[in-house]
């Protein structure tokens, strides 16, 4: 049996009297990287703040590990393994690399050391080791998503959510990113939810796919059976 880490079922969620997710069903799989793709303002970001209590749950489950955690604060999902890379990054332009990526580790606490050690960080992206001391303002938008990665795995997550990693960043940057994403679904098991407009992205890296409309999955399948050219007619309609 597949091993599920993330799921929603029957998903509604609403700004205010707005209702943008009205009965979204997914599953994510542990190890897997699974895309959630569909065009601009259908409720992709919505779908990750939801799953992240961003955004108030008002009907339906989701379930983590097996728990239900729809009526869990956000910083109880961080400290239970869901890492969550916002669309725009967020990292904090006054702080150096190191002090960003330390800002990851102190989320974990004193008592925990991260499983994945500065050192493995630095060498999936060795860009960060050399500016360590230069401020995150002066990142390129390519080095701080890699940073906005780096922070988020130094905190041990199972699970991580990315909102557009490739938005406004260079193709042989995006390339990277999402080889080393695949890295860690396929060597450490960490379960990837990626948030992801551009296919050919998406298509270096995923294992199964949702296509998501006015806020419900229209489609959904593996690499192997789905067709990305009307998936790219699709999107572009
Ligand atoms: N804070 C908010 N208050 C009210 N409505 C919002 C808010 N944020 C987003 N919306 C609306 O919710 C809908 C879904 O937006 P969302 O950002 O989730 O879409 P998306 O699929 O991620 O699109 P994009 O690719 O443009 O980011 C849109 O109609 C948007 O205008």
């Amino acid at each position: 049996m597949k091993d599920i880490i993330l799921e929603s079922n029957d998903l509604h969620a609403a700004y205010g009297q707005s209702m943008i997710l009205w009965g979204l069903n997914f599953k994510a799989e542990k190890g897997k990287v699974t895309t959630i793709m569909g065009r601009n303002g259908v409720g992709k970001t919505t779908l990750l703040k939801t799953i992240m209590s961003l955004v108030q749950v008002s009907k339906g489950t989701i379930t983590y590990k097996g728990e239900e955690i729809q009526t869990l604060p956000s910083f109880k999902k961080a400290n239970m393994g869901i890492g969550y890379v916002p669309q725009g990054r967020e990292i904090i332009p006054k702080l150096t690399v190191y002090e960003n990526i330390k800002l990851g580790m102190e989320a974990l606490g004193s008592k925990s050391k991260a499983k994945i050690p500065e050192d493995e960080i630095y060498a999936m992206f060795p860009i960060l080791k050399d500016f360590r001391k230069r401020l995150g303002g002066n990142l390129s938008g390519g080095q701080q998503q890699q940073l906005a990665i780096a922070r988020v795995l130094v905190s041990n997550p199972s699970l991580i959510l990315l909102d557009e990693p490739t938005e406004g960043i260079q193709p042989s940057i995006a390339q990277e990113i999402g080889q080393v994403l695949k890295n860690l679904a396929a060597e450490k098991g960490i379960t990837i939810l990626l948030v992801e407009q551009k296919i050919d992205f998406a298509k270096q890296i995923t294992d199964y796919y949702y296509f998501m409309d006015r806020g419900r999955m229209l489609m959904e399948g593996s690499k192997d059976e789905l067709d990305l050219d009307d998936i790219r007619k699709y999107l572009s309609v």
